[in-house]
């Protein structure tokens, strides 16, 4: 049947719950809840090939690093991978003393026993049994009544609390229970109440504190919008007896691709506890994602409880035990999550780095957190072990923003607004020619190419090798301007060197209101290159000894009409000396204005 054909008549919509008075809307999900990884179990069982007594250990081992407390580490009763690994970690005392080890068993008397076999001699284990409760699952998969239902999970549970009070006597282990009416959020929600009442009263150890038993209730398949999924756990919080002495579980699918909003709707709604894997392996669409989870709650300020400040050891762990990649776009991992290609974008993370850098000054200064607050960046990458170096990426969609911070990044350069607009096309031309991105590398050598800056050293056409200045002291000189014309005689400048033109050294000489107005009249006398400075920008780069100055000048056609606005040429110098850096930055420009025009023989003086 295509797409088009109506779905009235093939799928039942769920049924939303009265809940007339729900609390939930109106809660904000800030309480961290006690994390249960089922990557080992949920996940394992979801892969083409069961992850190896290898890949599980090195797997638990990477989630005792990122802090879990609580690891379902197996389903011991279905292989001897399974069982193994479970033996092994006990026999090997691979668990530490705060970590309760959980295991699943189906409501089956054999699977039980072999279960408790698997975990004897463990300090806390929690025995994890479950039973499907929906109708579905009650007419066609186990053709068992509301009754036998019940009666299976009740006969079953004490099974499990005579077998924990033996392995209690024999081994002094700590053993929780934790029942799962499996398919709850499809099962009616009373019924579900029913039959936890009556598995409470099986166990008959319901206890308060650390003691307490687990009532977990899996969205097993996702079939309704989070908020129903929220309603359904409010409902069952507020209807259970002496809900202080259980804690109340999440285990939530994503089939509808809502199991993180699921889960933390559903934690407003007074859940104690998410079971999920990292990444959202699992079942179909998956477990729901406790690093989202987690990274989601540190983003509000509040510490999760789990370290995942190295993001991208997990991320290999995963896809080395799992075999499965993580998507370029997945919340908080994927390797795309920090890159803006986009011009807005990147312009405004550029503004938003500078302003929280001032920000953040201030408020060193007076002793106050230094928060973060970026446009389009919710979380400070350094906080997952990742880097800057990934935010801004560039191809046909990106501005002169984009390209300047990774100028300014890159080469410690701080283009003026109208340069960024010029080396800008530079770029978007090579890009656009070229249909792909531009790395750092191309887009410095890029930078280096335009402006002659040759890597290390300058070249071009005209490269100053080298100067001097008489006159007034120059400093003062290039400060006030060196293009403004019509200054006094007595603080006009005289500049006196060498060039290389076209690889022929040539001397020569000129005098200006400034040494870069000296310059430019000594290239007019000697080859006609007849051109003015309209722009002037200078900093320094770095600082002490190792300090350099950076100078950007704009040249443009002396003989323009002043009135008229005409393209003009940029260049770059950077020197040790500020009047070098300047000089340097003319004949940048002027490099770029003479492109290969053919300079006069007959103005040149040889050396
Ligand atoms: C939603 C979940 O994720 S639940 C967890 C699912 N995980 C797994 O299934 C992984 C491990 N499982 C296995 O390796 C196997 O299923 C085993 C070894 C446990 C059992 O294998 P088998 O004995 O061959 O049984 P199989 O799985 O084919 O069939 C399930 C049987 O158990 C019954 N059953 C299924 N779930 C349960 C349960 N929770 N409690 C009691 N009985 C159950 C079924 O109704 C069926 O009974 P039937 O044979 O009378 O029709
Ligand atoms: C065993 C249960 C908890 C489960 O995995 C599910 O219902 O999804
Ligand atoms: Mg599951």
């Amino acid at each position: 049947m295509c797409m088009l054909a109506d779905p009235s008549v093939k799928y039942k919509s769920y049924t939303p719950l009265k809940l007339v008075d729900r609390q939930w809307p109106s809660k904000v999900h800030d309480k961290v809840p006690i994390w249960l990884s089922t990557d080992l179990r949920d996940g394992n069982q979801a892969l083409a090939t069961p992850m190896t007594v290898e890949q599980k250990t090195i797997f638990f081992d990477q989630l005792l690093k990122c802090g879990f407390k609580e690891i379902e580490i197996s389903y011991p009763a279905a292989s001897d991978t399974d069982f193994g690994f479970t033996r092994g970690l006990i026999e090997d005392g691979k668990i530490p003393d705060d970590v309760w080890i959980q295991v699943l068993t189906p409501a089956r008397e054999d699977l039980i026993r072999r279960t408790f076999e698997a975990v004897a001699g463990a300090k806390h284990v929690i025995i994890h049994m479950y039973n499907a409760t929906c109708p579905m699952f009650r007419e066609v998969v186990f053709k068992n009544s509301k009754e036998e239902t019940l009666a299976l999970a009740v006969k079953h549970t004490k099974l499990v609390a005579q077998l924990a009070d033996d392995y209690f006597e024999k081994y002094g282990m700590r053993i929780k229970y934790e029942y799962s009416p499996e398919t709850f959020s499809q099962t009616e929600p009373d019924f579900a109440v029913e039959i936890c009442e009556a598995v409470k009263t099986a166990w008959g150890k319901a206890g308060l504190g650390e003691e307490r038993m687990i009532f977990n209730l899996p969205a097993t398949v996702e079939i309704a919008p989070p908020n129903h999924y929220a309603d359904q756990i409010e409902y069952f919080c507020r209807h259970i007896s002496e809900r202080e002495k259980i804690v109340v579980s999440l285990h939530p699918h994503n089939d509808r691709g809502t199991a993180i909003a699921a889960a933390e709707l559903a934690c407003t709604a007074g859940a104690d506890r998410v079971e999920g894997c990292i990444f959202g392996n699992g079942e179909r669409t998956g477990n729901v994602d406790i690093a989202n989870l987690a990274l989601n709650l540190y983003t509000q300020g509040i510490h999760p409880k789990l370290d995942f400040s190295d993001i991208q050891a997990c991320i290999d762990i995963v896809n080395h035990c799992n075999d499965l990649p993580v998507h370029p776009r997945h919340p908080y991992a994927g390797e795309l999550v920090f890159t803006a290609f986009s011009g807005s974008h990147q312009d405004a993370i550029k503004k938003g780095f500078e302003a929280q850098a001032k920000r953040h000054e201030e408020a060193r200064a007076k002793g106050e957190p230094l928060f973060w607050d970026m446009p389009y960046l919710p979380i400070d990458p350094l906080d997952i072990g990742c880097n800057y170096e990934a935010v801004i990426r560039v191809n046909s969609q990106s501005g002169k923003g984009g390209i300047a911070y990774l100028v300014k990044t890159h080469l410690g350069l701080d283009m003026p607004r109208k340069m960024q607009i010029a080396f800008y096309k530079v770029i978007q031309d090579i890009s656009d020619k070229e249909a792909r991105e531009m790395t750092v590398d191309d887009i410095t050598t890029a930078f280096h190419t335009t402006y002659h800056l040759g890597g290390t050293k300058y070249d071009g056409r005209l490269v100053l090798r080298s100067f001097k200045i008489s006159g007034e002291h120059f400093a003062d000189a290039i400060d006030q301007a060196p293009y403004e014309e019509g200054e006094a005689p007595d603080q006009r400048r005289h500049f006196d060197g060498s060039i290389s033109v076209d690889g022929i050294l040539r001397a020569i000489h000129g005098n200006g209101n400034g040494p870069l107005s000296a310059i430019l009249d000594a290239l007019k006398t000697h080859l006609d290159i007849d051109l003015t400075i309209r722009e002037y920008v200078e900093h320094t780069i770095g600082g002490g000894k190792n300090a350099k100055a950076a100078s950007y000048v704009e040249v443009i056609e002396a003989a323009c009409d002043p009135g008229q606005r005409q393209e003009g040429w940029w260049g770059v110098g950077l020197d040790t000396d500020i009047a070098g850096a300047g000089l340097r930055a003319v004949l940048s420009a002027v490099n770029n204005a003479i492109g290969d025009r053919k300079l006069l023989d007959n103005q040149i003086l040889q050396n």
